[in-house]
């Protein structure tokens, strides 16, 4: 949400969102950015959003106003800081690097916005750098790499669907959390499930919003589904059973289950039980 906007910064603390975006760069305007930083600031000392993530997305590096971000997000600590237009492993590491010299606390984690060219041929190099840029998500910014490509977001994204995987299996190489992009026509439902149906059919694990209107939809559809939490739990109770405790392969309901599938299982019995 644009930082500037003091009315959706309140609104935040009652939306089921599990994480806020509070947004320095691209909407606000230019004339706005000292307003917008010091509202974020002082929303995020005051407090009361609850459980939900605090994520501050700063301005580049490479822009007027990047630093005193950085400094500001060092003052309020929050939950992560999401750099934007990332091209190379160093634009994270230097954010990194400035945040904590400037005495920014440990918990706070590196985000990377992967959107532009440069960002999708660098995405492996970029993930790798999670341990000593304190990385842990990258985050689809499919606006800008439209933008920066020509292509077109028409025909279920085909154009953009490879930087899309390619982004998501850096991000699982290296054990970091990926967030699909936008979807920017808020008011047509139909169209953002279905776009969410296909960021998570690629592994998303989860969707960016622009709307208050597209968070119900969004959870419903990155939440297991009774049907997959069901299957799981009998994955589980069929492994549990005496007979198949030395087994590493068995049948259930007519099915080949082996033991990543058990893995897997107990993944999504884990997200069940923390939505519940
Ligand atoms: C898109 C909007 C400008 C629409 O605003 P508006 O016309 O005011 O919407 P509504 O009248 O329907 O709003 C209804 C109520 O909801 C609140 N609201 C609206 N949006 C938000 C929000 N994002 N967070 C919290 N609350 C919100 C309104 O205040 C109304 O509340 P109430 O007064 O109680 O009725 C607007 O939705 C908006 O600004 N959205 C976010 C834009 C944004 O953050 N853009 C940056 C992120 S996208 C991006 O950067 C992409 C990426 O980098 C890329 O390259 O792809
Ligand atoms: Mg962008």
């Amino acid at each position: 949400m644009p930082g500037a906007n003091e009315r959706a910064l309140e609104k935040a603390k009652t939306l089921p969102a599990d994480s806020l975006i509070l947004d320095l760069e691209d909407s606000v305007a230019p004339d706005a950015k000292a307003d917008a930083r010091a509202k974020v600031a002082a929303a995020v000392k005051a407090g009361g959003f609850g459980r939900r993530e605090l994520v501050i997305r700063i301005n580049g590096l490479d822009t007027p106003w990047g630093v005193d971000d950085l400094r500001m997000a060092a003052e309020v600590n929050p939950d992560a800081i999401l750099v934007p237009k990332v091209a190379r492993p160093g634009d994270i590491v230097n954010v990194s690097k400035i945040h904590f010299g400037m005495g920014g606390a440990e918990k706070t984690r590196m985000w990377a916005m992967m959107e532009t060219p440069m960002a999708i041929f660098n995405v492996r190099e970029i993930a790798s750098v999670h341990q000593v840029a304190r990385l842990s998500c990258l985050v689809l910014g499919t606006n800008d790499l439209l933008k920066e490509s020509r292509a077109l977001a028409t025909g279920g994204r085909f154009a953009i669907l490879p930087w899309l995987s390619m982004t998501l299996l850096a991000a699982r190489a290296y054990g970091l959390d990926v967030i699909d992009g936008v979807y920017n026509d808020f008011r047509d439902e139909q169209g953002f499930r279905a776009e969410c149906e296909q960021g998570r059919t690629l592994g998303m694990d989860g969707k960016t919003l622009i709307h208050p209107g597209q968070i119900a939809a969004c959870n419903e559809m990155f939440s297991p589904s009774p049907e997959e939490v069901a299957w799981a739990r009998k994955i589980i109770a069929a492994f549990q059973l005496p007979e198949n405790a030395a087994k590493g392969v068995i049948t259930v309901d007519g099915k080949m289950v082996e033991r990543l599938h058990l893995a897997m299982a107990d993944r999504v019995a884990a997200i069940a039980e923390a939505i519940s």
